[in-house]
């Protein structure tokens, strides 16, 4: 799996979702992020303007690359690995109903599994792993051993 050069990555989020207040959209994504900088030496710069390793968006349908969304539910965001150009860059089905809460889509949760493929991280067969394929909402910590194995393997 591909994986960053350097262990200080960076991150923008290009548009918000009006589902939630600006705060909580950066709140999620930060504690996203942080999920996996607890397990590894990744750290996470945010930047407010120019290029950032992950850039992060929102949008349905037709959004500008070859991975069209779905409308409500069926896919609900996509990561590309990481690289130059799109590699790392973060997408959001704005179709879905993105919450704080159990209620679907929990954004923290999506984020921080869609943040693992921005990180190198491929599907996991465990049921029970962050980076398994389907979406099921958990309180508390999200990763799984499954998911700590992998993501030291690569940044370890
Ligand atoms: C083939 C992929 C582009 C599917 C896409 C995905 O895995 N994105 O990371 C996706 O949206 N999968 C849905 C499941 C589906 N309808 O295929 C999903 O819930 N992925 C996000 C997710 C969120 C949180 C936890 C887990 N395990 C999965
Ligand atoms: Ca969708
Ligand atoms: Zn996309
Ligand atoms: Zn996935």
């Amino acid at each position: 799996n591909p994986k960053w050069p350097t262990n200080n990555v960076t991150f923008r989020i290009l548009n918000y979702t009006p589902d939630l207040p600006k705060a909580d959209v950066d709140r999620a994504i930060r504690n996203a992020l942080n999920v996996w900088s607890d397990v590894t030496p990744l750290t996470f710069k945010k930047l407010r303007e120019g290029i950032a390793d992950i850039m992060i968006s929102f949008g349905s349908l037709e959004h500008g690359d070859y991975y069209p969304f779905d409308g409500p539910n069926g896919l609900l965001a996509h990561a590309f690995p990481p690289g130059q150009g799109m590699g790392g860059d973060t997408h959001f089905d704005e179709d879905e109903n993105w919450t704080k809460d159990s209620s679907a889509y929990n954004l923290f949760i999506v984020a921080a599994h869609e943040l693992g493929h921005a990180l190198g991280m491929s599907h996991s067969t465990d049921p029970g792993a962050l980076m398994y394929p389907n979406y099921s909402y958990s309180e508390g910590f999200p990763l799984s051993e499954d998911d700590i194995e992998g993501i030291q393997a690569l940044y370890g």
